[in-house]
């Protein structure tokens, strides 16, 4: 394997009494698409948070590129930018997707309005929506506001690279989504790692069995905080591990509690 990118060691997290996270070790490694999974509620958004700095953990260390950080992403100084995609799109719905894509440059940097317009035609191309820069959220179908938050998670500033995203986070990128369009958001996803220039290192949450198996070299398995089990996608389909086992077949019945 390659160089590690990001690292959580011995990262817990809480909210009140229910303990989230518990103790998670877990490292992306440069290049790869780590599929983390898992039943619901089981803390898999909460890590993705974590590895953005939107979350603090309560223990733990997390590492970019070697260098700890400390405090939420706003405080430190990542070696690497990180991007993520939310599992509701996240767009505002009173801007426009040109407003919308470019929001960050718009508000932070001093290029003019032209150049960011440009920029974000160009991401708006990387996941095949020309031509739409105009329109509003509500004239979007559920498949395309996604592509369009991807197009926003991977905009760049020109005059400070390094706020490029290196390392994209997607959470549950195709839930809500028909079978046909989840297709696209997958192709997607894998030609975003394959072009040259963008993030070729993801993470990537999700339930669905099409998306882990198209996205995801590797996969980990995390209940009740923590991390059960890891392997690839064929391993999946071959441990005898009760949880994973359960978890693919979806039964009722098996060490995973049914909650609700
Ligand atoms: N900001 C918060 N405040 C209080 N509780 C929270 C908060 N964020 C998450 N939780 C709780 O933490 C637990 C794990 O949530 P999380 O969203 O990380 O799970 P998940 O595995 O991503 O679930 P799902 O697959 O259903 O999206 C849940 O019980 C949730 O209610």
């Amino acid at each position: 394997m390659t160089e590690p990118l990001i690292e959580l060691k011995g990262v817990s997290k809480s909210f009140g009494n229910n303990k989230v996270l518990d103790n998670v070790d877990l490292t992306i490694y440069r290049g790869e698409a780590l599929g983390i999974i898992g039943p619901s509620g089981t803390g898999k958004s909460t890590i993705l948070r974590v590895i953005a700095g939107l979350t603090n953990p309560d223990e733990g260390e997390i590492y970019v590129q070697g260098v700890r950080r400390e405090g939420l992403i706003e405080d430190s100084a990542d070696p690497i930018g990180i991007g993520m995609v939310f599992q509701q799109a996240a767009l505002f719905d009173s801007l426009n997707v040109d407003e919308n894509v470019g929001f960050l440059l718009y508000q932070n940097s001093k290029l003019p309005r032209s150049q960011i317009q440009e920029l974000v035609k160009e991401k708006l191309d990387m996941v095949g929506l020309p031509g739409i820069s105009h329109l509003y959220p509500s004239e979007l179908s559920g498949g395309m506001r996604k592509r369009v938050s991807f197009a926003r998670a991977i905009m760049s500033n020109p005059e400070n690279p390094k706020e490029g995203p290196e390392v994209l986070l997607y959470d549950e990128p195709t839930a809500g989504l028909d079978p046909i369009a989840s297709t696209v958001i997958e192709d997607l996803i894998r030609d975003l790692q394959s072009m040259h220039g963008v993030c070729s290192t993801y993470a990537i949450v999700t339930h669905q069995d099409s998306t882990i198996r198209r996205t995801a070299d590797r996969l980990v398995f995390l209940y009740q905080g923590r991390v059960q089990w890891q392997g690839t996608v064929n391993d999946m389909d071959s441990t005898d591990h009760p949880l994973i086992r359960q978890f693919v077949s979806g039964s009722v019945q098996g060490p995973i509690q049914v909650v609700g």
